[in-house]
């Protein structure tokens, strides 16, 4: 059911208000929320016991009234005093940006490491917030067994603390059952950096089409569907890193890794959850931050991405700028100047000269050599069947000569039957 809703914020001077407003609305729709109207300060701070100043506070009441809708969204963390202090005045459920965000996370969730994270996330948003009823409401399976008589505003001092030591316990039981899972993966994750195989990750705003991409790389190498991902309209469709191999058909091969989008603001309980969901990209050779160039917030995107992979740690990476959607932007494509690609993750082309970008990036070590290999060394043309390009084959009286190009290693073991 569509909750019809008021989003609100304050206009302050750092900050690009149009567009995380527009951002706001986005999250709200994506949270099955129809806005209804938006209301919005100049200030220059919030005020810090009410966010927006009375007088605005009050208007907003009146206008919840008049339109008949019970919820109120505003456009930044609040504190818990301005929470309750927002709720009192405006008579109305009160959901901060956070709250927002950790509820689609909460809904998009589905493997077990996501949503112990989520979980996580939403109880140390409630912890300093256990007083104020809404965020309870929207949010007792959560909690778990914590009870939910926090929900009652006036009940004693003694039941608060039962269910602050309840929810702690909660975080703490949570927190280990998640370490467990990602020290598996860590595993993996070293196992893979050991076989020296380069890594590519694709990084890049929500809805940007990074998911799209994946596949589209996927199906173009005859990969089986099986391996594809989720992709969909939608904020946060993927929630998981998922690590492909490709194969390209020079026998060259990569890791693809395939990523959470963000959004700006993010709540920093979610960052933490970040970190280790994007261990893969931080490790990675290349990034390949996904753009949706049709999008009239392009900019602010990038920008978002920037500064969300600098909070993770995620620099001095290698990264192409793949402006996408160019179907959608009606502009020619696909063209690849400097580090900016503008491209259609659906369109074959595209496709094709993103592999070439991505070989070119990773693969200026490889060297082309003559080899020529006696009857007696047929194990090596088994090898360099499996790992290189063959460029020329020649069968000679003394043995087979091959034009191939190889990788520096491979290129070090066959310097013995090399000619050239
Ligand atoms: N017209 C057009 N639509 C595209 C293109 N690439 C992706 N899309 C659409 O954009 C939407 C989002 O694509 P995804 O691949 O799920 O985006 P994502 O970056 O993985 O998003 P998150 O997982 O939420 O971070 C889907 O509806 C795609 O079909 C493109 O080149 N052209
Ligand atoms: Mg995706």
């Amino acid at each position: 059911m569509t909750v019809p809703v008021i989003i609100s914020g304050l206009e302050t001077e750092n900050e690009n208000f149009e567009y995380t407003m527009s951002e706001l609305s986005a999250l709200c729709e994506a949270n099955d929320m129809e806005v209804v109207q938006q209301i919005s300060q100049k200030l220059e701070h919030p005020v810090a016991a009410t966010y927006f100043g009375k007088g605005k506070a009050e208007e907003i009441f009146h206008e919840g009234e008049l339109h008949e809708v019970e919820t109120l969204i505003v456009n930044d963390e609040l504190t818990p005093t301005q929470l309750r202090n927002l709720e009192d005045i405006t008579e109305m459920r009160v959901v901060d940006r956070t709250a927002l965000i950790l509820e689609i996370f909460a809904s998009r969730a589905h493997t077990k490491e996501a949503k112990l994270q989520v979980q996580i996330a939403k109880l140390q948003y409630q912890l300093p917030r256990l007083r104020t009823s809404s965020i309870n409401k929207m949010d007792q399976q959560t909690a778990g067994n914590a009870g939910g008589g926090y929900t009652n505003r006036g009940s004693g001092e003694t039941k608060m603390e039962l269910n602050r030591r309840v929810i702690e316990k909660r975080i703490n039981n949570l927190s280990k059952e998640l370490k467990e899972i990602e020290a598996n993966q860590e595993t993996q994750s070293k196992l893979r950096d050991k076989s020296g195989i380069k890594t590519v990750a694709l990084v890049g705003y929500t809805n940007a089409g990074k998911s799209t991409t994946m596949n589209g790389l996927l199906k173009m190498l005859g990969q089986d569907p099986e391996k594809e991902v989720f992709e969909k309209d939608m904020l946060f469709a993927t929630l998981d890193t998922s690590v492909r191999k490709l194969k390209f058909n020079d026998n060259k091969e990569i890791l693809l890794s395939d990523t959470v989008g963000f959004v700006s603001k993010l709540p920093h309980q979610l960052v933490k959850a970040f970190r280790t969901t994007l261990y893969e990209a931080s490790k990675a050779d290349l990034l390949i931050q996904v753009i949706d160039g049709a999008d009239e917030h392009a900019k602010e995107m990038i920008e978002t991405t920037t500064s969300t992979l600098k909070e993770i740690g995620v620099t001095d990476i290698p990264m192409i700028y793949a402006y996408n959607k160019a179907d959608l932007a009606q502009i020619p494509y696909p063209i690849m100047e400097g580090d900016q690609l503008t491209y259609s993750a659906r369109d074959q082309k595209s496709l094709e000269l993103l592999i070439n970008v991505i070989k070119e990036k990773l693969f200026d070590d490889y060297q082309t050599h003559t080899y020529l290999l006696p009857f007696s060394e047929g194990r090596y043309l088994e090898v360099l069947n499996q790992e290189a390009n063959i460029l020329r084959t020649e069968y000679l009286a003394e043995g087979t000569k091959l034009e191939v190009e190889v990788n520096p290693i491979l290129a070090a073991k066959l310097k013995q039957f090399q000619i050239d």
